[in-house]
């Protein structure tokens, strides 16, 4: 699953991998993609496209997940060079995963990626959010940092980043305002929100406790990702967008029949994923064409 998962990857593990890469294709992506939960119908609109089985890329890690189909495609999209991540890793996938989980953000840095497009599924916390709801990130919660679990503990490689790098700016403003702008083109201004994801560990989904507690610190929406990735691409100094799509209604009520599950989830997933593909190949296109975002 995750050789050596506890272990840190060393810049020269990262480069290893992005150059076996670069040898195996001549796009140069400047646009890395991560789909989250059933979502991965993304990776299908790049044209011209050059794909891997992640077991086949050295120092890869497996994807695990139903809905996350474990391949890594190079292709064009409208275009523009892009790098798609057709399935991502959680922290729930092996213990002790935080680094080989976010791996792939490191080697998109050094394959010439400069802005990195995330998506998730996630349990809306918001009472005004409703199922096929997407949300813009604009800030987030990291749950499993505040016990300690960071991409980024240990030693601290400058080739990559800072010591202590900020997150008060982690995901771009430009990039909300695009999305924004795009989605109310394209008709989705009644689907299209913005909030605050928290993270956990999962893989087990909250409890009420859990979700009223997490609705009155401020989070919008619950899932088990994307943070993780966020923290790395932004010390290293990738540009970050991310959206979720609000896949199930977070259980808030002792009255309440609902009972969060993984087949609910992919099942919104497809059907809101067309307008989600929409949305973010049209962002693609503008971040090409407007010196401005890119
Ligand atoms: O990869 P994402 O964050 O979209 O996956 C979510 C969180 C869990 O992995 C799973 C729960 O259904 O979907
Ligand atoms: O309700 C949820 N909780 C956590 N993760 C999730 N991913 C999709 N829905 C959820």
């Amino acid at each position: 699953m995750f050789p050596e998962a506890n272990k840190g990857y060393s810049y020269e593990d990262c480069k290893a991998t992005a150059d076996w890469l670069l040898a195996q294709t001549d796009v140069r992506p400047t646009v890395g993609i991560v789909c989250g939960s059933g979502l991965g119908g993304l990776a299908d609109m790049l044209k011209d496209q050059v794909a891997f089985n992640y077991k086949d890329i050295p120092n890869f890690p497996q994807s695990t997940v139903h809905g996350h189909a474990g391949r890594l495609v190079f292709g064009t999209l409208k275009g523009r060079p892009c790098v798609c991540m057709q399935g991502r890793f959680h922290l729930y996938e092996e213990q002790f995963a935080v680094k080989s989980i976010t791996l792939p953000m490191r080697i998109f840095k050094l394959l010439g990626v400069e802005t990195v497009m995330l998506t998730n599924a996630a349990g809306g916390l918001n009472q005004d959010f409703k199922v096929g709801d997407i949300m813009i990130i604009k800030d987030h919660l990291n749950m499993p940092g505040f016990a300690g679990n960071n991409p980024l503990s240990g030693p601290n490689d400058e080739r990559f980043g800072v010591r202590f790098p900020c997150m008060s700016d982690a995901y771009d403003r430009e990039l909300q305002q695009l999305a924004m702008d795009v989605g109310q083109e394209l008709g989705y201004g009644d689907f299209l929100r913005e909030g605050v994801y928290c993270v956990l560990g999962g893989p087990s989904f909250e409890t009420i406790a859990e979700c009223r507690m997490l609705h009155k610190l401020g989070a919008d929406a619950v899932g088990m990702s994307t943070v993780h990735e966020v923290i790395i691409a932004r010390h290293c100094g990738m540009r970050v967008f991310a959206l979720s799509l609000i896949t199930n209604q977070a259980v808030m009520d002792y009255d309440s029949e609902e009972k969060a599950n993984h087949e609910e989830v992919l099942q919104t997933g497809r059907q809101r994923a067309q307008q989600l593909e929409r949305l973010v190949s049209t962002m693609v296109t503008r971040i090409e064409h407007n010196n401005n975002y890119a």
